[in-house]
Order: structure tokens, then C-alpha cells, then sequence
């Protein structure tokens, strides 16, 4: 694995480790055979001529547009060794999402230019199209024929989807769609690839025929040609310019100008529109609600991942990292040594472990419920929809705070672009933000949530997630226990107890005066709390089932640390929210100092297997690309071999001297 020996820190510490690293990663994976393909397709990849990374000019010294150039070469290689892989195995399995995108992460460091293709423009396609379309389309993108993304947000809308103005108004006499851009707000803005990759989108327009809108639809239009790559006549399309991360993810702006595309063009497996011009409505529209599931469930793996990377190497630098001198006359102790240094790590260890548990839970409740779609049973829908609307929003938001910590624990080289932890932390707060942004994600959970109170007031039956609101509808305080069980009934009882204030506030609200709408967003820090305290209480219910359920199946060794690690997440936690268990449940001063000294015994007993933990994610240093997280912990070797790659490291005296130094100096001598 290590091309150098590896440090006498880190040998130590993985010497110390005690359990078996290789049970863990394979559990990660899902059995050794995952591992395994894992393995074939990262060697496969990473082996693969113009894909390594090793000799290459750093990123950060491109210009953005070599940036660009670099990384859809790179693409462009990958794609084909996915190609030829499937074509060996006669298989896509080994190329699951999830190890796909670990590779891209080492062959591309930011985000891949095809990010959309395969994440929203595909599975649009697949969801969206009807029987037809589908044959049509979906071998030419999956082939990569074409090259797709997936434009809904326009400059002057995102989050509210009935004020995009993009217009796609049928003409019965060409049975074509004229698609236009009546303003300056109306362009596309922000689409992954949308700027100088893509030729074809899914454009998400006001769908006008016979004279009336019909509100947003999806279609499938071509916006350059084929051969030559050019925007087609009618189509003023761009890139955005550079962002806080994403570098490479090639966001683009798109305008129209009257552009017609044929009838068919409209994604139809939903509504449609007759050759004629007549409107057939959706006989579901919640039947569109799987597009947006699917992706957050990827989100909540995808930001598990990031934070294993962003894990591996704040721990083993932490490991290698020397300073201070508590005790005069003894040498200096590694950082890792220092608790509070475990109070920033471990949590974010944990972290990981926890949402990618859920992010699998969450994925099992997707597909029964897709499954009970396909039988005409939609009941489920409303819950997993208000599931994945929380679990997306609290699990990037907390993975962005987890990340920025992991930095700070790095000190000053933790800010080196050479750490890769300023670009993981570019990519993983972005997470925020796309496919439902955060506080309209809560908010949505919100509305699900009083819903349910009220269904609970009137003594109705309640879906799983939220039955444990009937449980505390007196809002008596529960009744305080220091175990992992007790902690979860305490974040209950503040979900629930959160839950009944906005409920209560939303309608003292109203009874002011004020209508629905405005009693809403007057209650709406509330509802956002509710939210945040409900997913609290998911994650740690699900997250502690799942880990003792994979504890009770590992060696004993193992399902110990598992154990400690679930742990840690829920004393964490109840320590963080201590002020909202103080209201909502009969927890003591006393209480509190115990699971204080419960916290620290914690990280006492995860210290020694720290640094095995993150071996056990098993991100390859080619994968990691950092200077201070790489396996054989050679951190001051690599940072300066990385500073030496400095283009203004080439010559000894920069021009800039004669130019502008030198007058300058002169100048201030006379
Ligand atoms: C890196 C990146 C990649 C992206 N990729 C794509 C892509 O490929 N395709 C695409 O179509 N789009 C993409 N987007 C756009 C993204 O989906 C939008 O930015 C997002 O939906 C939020 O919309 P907005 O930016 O217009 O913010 P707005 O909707 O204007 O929100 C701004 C602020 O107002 C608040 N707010 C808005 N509405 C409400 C409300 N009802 N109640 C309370 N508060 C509210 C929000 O909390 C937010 O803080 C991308 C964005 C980023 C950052």
C-alpha cells in the first residue's frame, strides 16, 4: 500500500489496534466480495494510463480553464475503463454510485464535469420518460452518445419552482414545444456541465398549451449539435464562473430564444400533451417524488463518504503531529493524546459510521416504498418523502460542520490546499445547498410533522416515524435513564415537545389574525427546530439499532468498538442538547456529569483504535490526495514536495522583483 516506510507513529498506533482492520472494511463495503470489486475497479482505474494523478502539475496551479480541460480528459478516460469493465464482467454492479464516485474523487479531485449526467440527467430519463422515450434515450445516454444534464434553477428562482418563467408553450400546427426565455431571471443558472459539456438537458419549464399554463414540466432538448459541438441556433448557453468549490463541476447558464423542440420531447410518463394540444394530467404527481428521494439518499451516503476521507486524515496527522510540552523534560506528546483534540476528531469518526448506517436504512425504506408504488400503494410516500427532506438537510449541514472541524484540528497545514481538506469542504457544504436547500428542506419535514400532531390530537393511527409523538402528547417529561435506550427516549421527547410549540405557536399565530401562510413563517424558527429535533431522533434511534445489529454480528472485538462508536454519537449528542433534555425530560444535574464522564470514558476507549478506524475506510492515498493523511504519514516530506511543485518555486528571483520591488525600495532610499 505505502511506497515509503511508514512513520514510527503510525506503526505504533496500528500496532496497538484491537481488532481486525480488514472485518471493518469489509463491513463498510457490504461483505469481502464488495471489497473485492472495490479493489478490481480502483486498481483497474487508477492503473490506467493519463488517469493517475502522481507526476501532474497540482490542480490548484491551472488556470481555470486548463482545470476544466484536465478534468474532462480524465473524465472522458474514466468513462472508458467503465465501459470496458462492464463489458468484461458483462456487469455495471462493480460500478455501484458509490464506488464509482470514489474513484472520480481520486482521478478528478473536484467534482467531475459528467457529475449530472449520470446523477440527475439518467435517472430524470428513467423516471420520467414513458416506455417509448425510455428505449429511445436511455441506451444513448447510458452509452454516453449524448451527454446530459439537468437544468431547473434560473437566476432569479431556485427553491420556489412555480416562479420559474422558462416558458414551453405547445404550437398544434408544428406539434412542437416553442421553449423561451422571456427575461434576464428566466435563464438556466447553475446546471454541473450544463456550460461546455453537455449536449443535451432536461429543462424544467411552465408548460402553456390551448391558451393555459399548466405549471413546470421536464423535457428533453437537444442544446448543441452533435458534430460540432456548437450551441444550436436559438440557445445561449455558458459557464457561471468560479465558485467556492465545484471547480471543475462545469456550471453553466442557458437562455432560449424561441427554440422548438418536437411534442414528444416532453418527458410523458406522467402527464402529457396530446397532438392536438390537449393537457392529460399526471394520474400521480406524488409518483415524481422518487427522483428527488433517490438522489438524497445518495447525498447522505455521498457525505458519509466525504467525511471518512476528511476522518483519515485529521487522525492520522493528529497522529504523526508532535506539540507542546505538558510535562517538562518529556518529549512531546502526538496531538491525538490531547482530549480535546478527541473531542473534535472522534465525533466526526463516528459521524461517518452513523450516516452511512442510516443513508442504507433510508435506502431500504425507498425501495419497499418504490415496490408498494409499483402496486398502486402510496401511502408511504408522504413519510419518506418528510424522511428524506430531514435526513438530506441535518446530515450535509452537520457533515459540512464535521469537515470544518477535522480542518481546524489540522491547524495551519489543515488550511494547505495540499491537505485536501479545504476542497472536501468545498464540495461536501455545497451538499447544502443543491437538491433542496436547507431550511425549505426542514420546513417541509415541518409540515409533515404538524400534520401528524394534529393526527395524534385527534387520535388517529400514526405512521412508524412519527408514532412515538403519541407517547408524549401530554407533554409529560419523560422519565430520565442513562443508557443509549434512555437517550433516545429523551430526543423523542424533545422532537415531541419541540413539535407541540410550533404547533401551538402556528396556531396562537393565527388566532391574531393572521392567515395560514403568515402564521407560518411567523413560527417558522419553531418548525425549523421541530424538524432538526424530530431527524435528531431518527438518526439516533436508526443509527443505534443498525450499529448493534452489525455489532451483534461482527467478532467480538470488533462489534465492541462499533458499540463505542454508536455511543459516542448519542452521549455526544445528549450532551449538545443537555438545555432541551433539561426541558423535556427529568435528567438531574448529576445525570448530566455522568454522561460527561461516559463522554470522556468514550473517547478514552476509542483512542487506541483511533488511527485503525480510518485505515478501515480504506480510502487509497491516491483517493485521499493529501499531504497530511497518506498511509505511511510522511506529512512534512509531502507537504514540502508539494510546495516545491510552486510554478514561482521554478526560478529564484520572480520578474516581479525588477518590475515593481526594486522601484519601490529605490524609490523609499532617495
Ligand atoms: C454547487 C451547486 C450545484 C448546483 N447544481 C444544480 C444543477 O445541476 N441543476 C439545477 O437546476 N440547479 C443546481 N443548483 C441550484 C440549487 O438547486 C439552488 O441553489 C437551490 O435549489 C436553492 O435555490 P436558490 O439558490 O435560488 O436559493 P433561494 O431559493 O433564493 O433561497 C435563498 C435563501 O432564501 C431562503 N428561502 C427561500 N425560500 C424560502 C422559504 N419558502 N421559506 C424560508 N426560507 C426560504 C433559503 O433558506 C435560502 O437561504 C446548484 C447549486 C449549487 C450551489
Amino acid at each position: 500500500m505505502a511506497e515509503h516506510k511508514v512513520c514510527e507513529d503510525l506503526v505504533k498506533e496500528r500496532k496497538q489496534c484491537t481488532f481486525d482492520v480488514q472485518e471493518l472494511i469489509n463491513l463498510i463495503d457490504g461483505g469481502a466480495q464488495a471489497t473485492q470489486e472495490r479493489k478490481d475497479v480502483e486498481n483497474m482505474v487508477l492503473s490506467t494510463p493519463g488517469l493517475s494523478s502522481k507526476n501532474d502539475v497540482p490542480e490548484e496551479y491551472l488556470s481555470h480553464k486548463e482545470r476544466y480541460e484536465n478534468a474532462i480528459r480524465k473524465a472522458c478516460i474514466l468513462s472508458e475503463c467503465v465501459k470496458q469493465y462492464a463489458e468484461r464482467h458483462n456487469t455495471m454492479d462493480a460500478f455501484r454510485p458509490t464506488n464509482k464516485y470514489r474513484v472520480m474523487l481520486g482521478v478528478v479531485k473536484d467534482v467531475s464535469p459528467f457529475m449530472l449526467h449520470m446523477g440527475m440527467f439518467v435517472p430524470t430519463i428513467l423516471s420520467q420518460s414513458d416506455p417509448d422515450q425510455l428505449a429511445e434515450w436511455l441506451p444513448k445516454a447510458m452509452s454516453m452518445q449524448i451527454l446530459g444534464t439537468y437544468a431547473q434553477t434560473e437566476l432569479g428562482h431556485g427553491t420556489f419552482l412555480r416562479g420559474l418563467e422558462t416558458t414551453a408553450t405547445y404550437d398544434p400546427s408544428t406539434e412542437e414545444f416553442i421553449i423561451h426565455s422571456p427575461s434576464l431571471t428566466s435563464y438556466k443558472w447553475w446546471p454541473g456541465g450544463l456550460a461546455h459539456t453537455a449536449n443535451h438537458c432536461i429543462v424544467v419549464a411552465q408548460l402553456y398549451t390551448k391558451g393555459q399554463c399548466y405549471g413546470v414540466h421536464p423535457f428533453f432538448v437537444q442544446i448543441r449539435d452533435t458534430e460540432t459541438h456548437m450551441p444550436l441556433p436559438g440557445i445561449k448557453v455558458g459557464e457561471i464562473g468560479p465558485k467556492m468549490g465545484f471547480q471543475t463541476a462545469n456550471n453553466g447558464f442557458l437562455g432560449f430564444d424561441h427554440f422548438r423542440i418536437p411534442r414528444r420531447s416532453m418527458l410523458m410518463k406522467n402527464a402529457q400533451v396530446l397532438k392536438d394540444g390537449t393537457y392529460v394530467k399526471a394520474k400521480n404527481e406524488k409518483a415524481t417524488y422518487g427522483t428527488m428521494v433517490f438522489v438524497r439518499v445518495l447525498i447522505l451516503t455521498d457525505v458519509s463518504y466525504e467525511l471518512s476521507r476528511a476522518a483519515t486524515i485529521a487522525v492520522r496527522y493528529s497522529a504523526v503531529r508532535h506539540q507542546s510540552q505538558p510535562k517538562p523534560g518529556e518529549p512531546e506528546p502526538q496531538i491525538l493524546d490531547y482530549v480535546t483534540q478527541q473531542h473534535k476528531l472522534f465525533i466526526g469518526v463516528a459521524t461517518s459510521h452513523i450516516f452511512r448506517v442510516t443513508g442504507h436504512w433510508l435506502w431500504d425504506a425507498y425501495s419497499q416504498t418504490l415496490k408498494d408504488v409499483g402496486k398502486g400503494n402510496m401511502d408511504q410516500l408522504p413519510e419518506l418523502h418528510a424522511l428524506a427532506c430531514c435526513l438530506k438537510a441535518v446530515c450535509s449541514r452537520d457533515a459540512t460542520a464535521r469537515i470544518e472541524e477535522f480542518r481546524l484540528s489540522c491547524g495551519g497545514h489543515g488550511y494547505m490546499a495540499s491537505s485536501n481538506l479545504p476542497i472536501i469542504n468545498g464540495i461536501v457544504s455545497a451538499t447544502i445547498t443543491y437538491e433542496g436547500e436547507y431550511t425549505v428542506l426542514m420546513l417541509q419535514t415541518a409540515r409533515f410533522l404538524v400534520k401528524a400532531w394534529k393526527q395524534a390530537t385527534q387520535g388517529n393511527t400514526m405512521t412508524p416515524t412519527v408514532s412515538y409523538l403519541v407517547q408524549f402528547f401530554n407533554n409529560d417529561r419523560v422519565l430520565w435513564e442513562n443508557t443509549p435506550s434512555g437517550i433516545i427516549s429523551g430526543f423523542k421527547a424533545i422532537a415531541a415537545g419541540k413539535t407541540k410549540a410550533a404547533y401551538d405557536s402556528l396556531h396562537n399565530y393565527e388566532k391574531t389574525g393572521l392567515d395560514y401562510e403568515d402564521a407560518w413563517n411567523s413560527a417558522s424558527v419553531q418548525l425549523v427546530n421541530a424538524s432538526e429535533a424530530h431527524c435528531r431522533a431518527i438518526l439516533c434511534e436508526v443509527s443505534w439499532k443498525e450499529m448493534v445489529r452489525y455489532a451483534t454480528n461482527a467478532s467480538p472485538n470488533l462489534g465492541k468498538v462499533l458499540l463505542q462508536l454508536a455511543e459516542l454519537y448519542l452521549v455526544y449528542w445528549a450532551l449538545e442538547k443537555r438545555g432541551d433534555l433539561l426541558m423535556y425530560s427529568t435528567i438531574t444535574r448529576d445525570d448530566i456529569a455522568r454522561l460527561q464522564a461516559r463522554y470522556e470514558e468514550l473517547l478514552a476507549l476509542i483512542r487506541p483504535n483511533a488511527v485503525g478506524i480510518v485505515d478501515a475506510f480504506d480510502v487509497r492515498d491516491e483517493i485521499l490526495n493529501s499531504t497530511l493523511g497518506a498511509y505511511d504519514g510522511r506529512v512534512y516530506e509531502r507537504l514540502m514536495e508539494e510546495a516545491l511543485k510552486s510554478p514561482l518555486n521554478a526560478e529564484p528571483v520572480n520578474q516581479s522583483f525588477h518590475k515593481y520591488l526594486k522601484p519601490m525600495m529605490m524609490k523609499a532610499k532617495l
